[in-house]
């Protein structure tokens, strides 16, 4: 089965309401059917640390979108629910990244997949290995997975 995983991620109240009302609205596209959710995690900033905590997740979803059209259908959920892009790495209504596209490799201006810094961000990974636990990540070794998926279990907040 080829799966296609999108992160979430706010820091900006109501932060719950805006990954939940992000979700249904990906959910409510024709061409998108939301196939697993993970838990949300609360997450301390990393980057650009002087900012609120973020709640954070990955979903599953099937889609007979491109990836430049789901890109579009995600930018415009953003924009919906107040997206601003103030300060590059600063806070946020909502974020939706596409992590993965089936396996394909993708290098525009527009869009890199797989996402070009997920393999360093754990509010990325331990989300994915919840939902994702046995897929196969270049670049990760299998004690790097294992560490993750039982940090995973650990540290779901709802
Ligand atoms: N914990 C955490 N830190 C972050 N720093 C940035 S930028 N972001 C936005 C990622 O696109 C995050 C985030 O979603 N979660």
């Amino acid at each position: 089965m080829r799966h296609i995983y999108i992160a979430l991620g706010s820091n900006i109240e109501p932060r719950k309401q805006y990954l939940l009302e992000a979700i249904s609205l990906l959910d409510a596209h024709e061409a998108i059917m939301i196939t697993q959710k993970s838990a949300i995690y609360q997450t301390a900033p990393v980057g650009y640390t002087e900012q609120a905590d973020f709640l954070n997740m990955v979903v599953e979803l099937n889609t007979s979108l491109s990836p430049l059209e789901l890109l579009d259908v995600c930018q415009s959920i953003e924009r919906k629910l107040g997206r601003k892009r103030e300060i590059r790495f600063g806070p946020r209504t909502i974020d939706l990244d596409i992590l993965l596209y089936h396996d394909e490799n993708k290098k525009t201006d527009r869009l890199i997949i797989p996402h070009p810094r997920m393999h360093e961000r754990a509010f990325v990974l331990i989300p994915l290995a919840e939902i994702a636990p046995d897929l196969f990540i270049p670049g990760w070794d299998k004690s790097v997975v294992a560490m993750v998926r039982d940090l995973s279990v650990k540290d779901k907040k709802d």
